[in-house]
């Protein structure tokens, strides 16, 4: 009776775990370990009794590519089509992104006419850094920061202003340090093929393998900017855990940390939790690379020490809830340069991308996500190095909000949650070490393989297309 062990209960882990039902059948157990009392990892969200929905992490995922249909198809193998919420190219939260620069809001170019007015806080019309964007030449460097990479092909001025707030705006970090091959390789690839990023946006676009049915035909045809689900992103996770609990192999221990990974003469690995071992013919890790590392043998202390190298984030994400309509502008939200603000990193505009998640009876209440820290979590720190107290966050937040939005009144509701170490940062080498540990992996001849948000993009697309690659490339044929 051959076991398979998936540790970790985020949305790598069930992915990983529920492609293992479908695709390996020579496994007669698959049992996922998750060290803490819920599944979804950072996929979190909070319903309210009243309706109100509020998400502590992931709000809403991309329709577009192989990794955006993949997901599409897998909600709706489990049934929640009619829960999804999707956001049409017209609706506000698909075309309105702000930077708040200088006190204002300034809104983003979103059509291909904008791009020839000079839109604040840029100087000049962002044409005047894409017509000359073809004639710079392409770097001979292996990898470089994402800002080098923008600077020179696009400008300095775009690259301290877009792309920096972007890059807190994803990865919740510096651009400075981010690798552009590893957080944008479709951007690296463009340059190293062919020459220019305009070229290869006009030639290099590839269509999708996944099969264009349902839901992800809706979504094509319809042109889907983006998409939640009715009781918001934490349905999905807990639709995965149930799938894997349905079948007769499937198990999910929550509460069961691995604490060891010993390998065992068989060639196969002992993992061991505080309560029970168990002997796996295959061990998939869906956690935080370091997390992975605490649990190796001391034998194995290169392969240990590379997996603790890779750095991550912490953010302080508020939700904050308001009685009525306090936007002055409907979009996605708002995102400020580094340069601005520090801790502040931006705000999600959540009731006005989905108002569906607005508490039942109070259509005109509002909905924001404030997010703080990131690359830039030491300036929340007081000056004896702790987080301040929950409430000062929420006033700090709000206080934000106010300022930003020129919100006068107080939320009548709001939450506060640190995320520790959540965003892992994709600094420049983050392709070769990815490559280096696996090398490592493979040398050591163990039934282990990575997934998760440590290794190839954060995104949930990413995790879960990511862990059906792996899966599937264990078939054997
Ligand atoms: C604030 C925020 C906003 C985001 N917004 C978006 C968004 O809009 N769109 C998007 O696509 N992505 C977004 N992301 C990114 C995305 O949510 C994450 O990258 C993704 O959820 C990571 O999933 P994972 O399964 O790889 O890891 P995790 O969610 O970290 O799951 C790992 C699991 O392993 C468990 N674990 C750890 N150690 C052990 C152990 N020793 N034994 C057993 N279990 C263990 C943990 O408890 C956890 O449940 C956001 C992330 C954050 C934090
Ligand atoms: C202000 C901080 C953050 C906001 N979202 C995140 C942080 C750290 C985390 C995050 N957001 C996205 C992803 C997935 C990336 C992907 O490839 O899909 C992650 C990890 C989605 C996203 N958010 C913004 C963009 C441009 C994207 C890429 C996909 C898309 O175009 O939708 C911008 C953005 N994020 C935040 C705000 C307020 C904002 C823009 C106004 C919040």
């Amino acid at each position: 009776m051959a076991t398979a062990v998936v540790i970790g209960g985020g949305v790598s882990g069930l992915a990983s775990a529920l492609y293992i039902q479908r695709s390996l059948p020579q496994f007669s157990k698959v049992i996922l370990l998750e060290g803490s009392s819920r599944v979804g990892g950072w996929v979190n969200t909070t319903s309210y009794p009243d309706g109100a929905i509020f998400e502590h992490g992931p709000r809403s995922l991309r329709p577009v590519g192989e990794a955006g249909r993949n997901t599409l198809l897998l909600a709706e193998e489990l049934g929640l089509t009619r829960h999804v919420l999707p956001i049409f190219p017209s609706d506000p939260a698909a075309k309105n992104r702000y930077l708040f620069v200088d006190g204002k809001l300034c809104a983003l170019p979103t059509n291909a006419w904008s791009m020839f007015k000079k839109l604040p806080p840029f100087t000049k019309p962002l044409i005047t850094s894409l017509w000359k964007e073809p004639f710079h030449r392409r770097s001979n460097e292996q990898d470089e920061s994402i800002y080098s990479f923008v600077r020179r092909r696009l400008g300095p001025e775009f690259a301290d202003i877009a792309i920096d707030a972007l890059c807190r705006g994803i990865f919740a970090g510096d651009c400075r340090k981010l690798s552009v091959q590893a957080c944008f390789p479709p951007l690296y690839e463009m340059e190293k093929k062919y020459g220019s990023l305009i070229a290869g946006a006009v030639f290099g676009f590839k269509d999708p393998k996944v099969e264009a049915t349902g839901l992800v035909r809706r979504a094509i045809e319809d042109k889907w900017a983006s998409w939640s689900l009715s009781k918001g992103l934490q349905q999905l996770t807990d639709a995965m855990a149930a799938s894997i609990q349905n079948t007769k192999e499937g198990e999910i221990r929550l509460d069961t940390k691995v604490t060891s990974l010993k390998p065992n003469q068989n060639g196969k690995i002992i993992v061991s939790t505080p309560s029970d071992s168990i002997e796996a013919s295959l061990v998939i890790s869906a956690v935080y690379s370091k997390d992975l590392a605490a649990a190796l043998p001391k034998s194995m202390t290169d392969l240990k020490e590379d997996l603790s190298a890779l750095p991550s984030v912490n953010v302080v994400v508020v939700n904050l809830e308001y009685k009525e309509n306090v936007l002055p502008v409907k979009g996605f939200g708002h995102l400020l340069p580094s340069f601005e603000s520090g801790p502040i990193l931006g705000v999600v505009y959540d009731s006005c991308t989905y108002p569906e998640h607005n508490r039942k009876g109070c259509p005109e209440s509002t909905r924001i996500t404030v997010m703080l820290g990131g690359s830039w979590y030491d300036k929340l720190l007081s000056p004896d190095g702790t987080l301040p107290s929950g409430s000062d966050i929420v006033w700090m937040a709000s206080q934000a909000a106010a300022q930003q939005l020129g919100i006068k009144s107080h939320p009548i509701r709001s939450h506060v949650t640190l995320q520790k170490e959540c965003l892992p940062q994709y600094k420049v080498g983050h392709v070769s070490w990815v490559e280096k540990v696996e090398q490592k992996i493979k040398e050591s001849n163990l039934p282990l393989h990575l997934v998760g948000s440590s290794y190839r993009g954060p995104a949930i697309n990413d995790c879960i297309y990511n862990a059906k690659k792996v899966v599937e490339s264990l078939k054997t044929h």
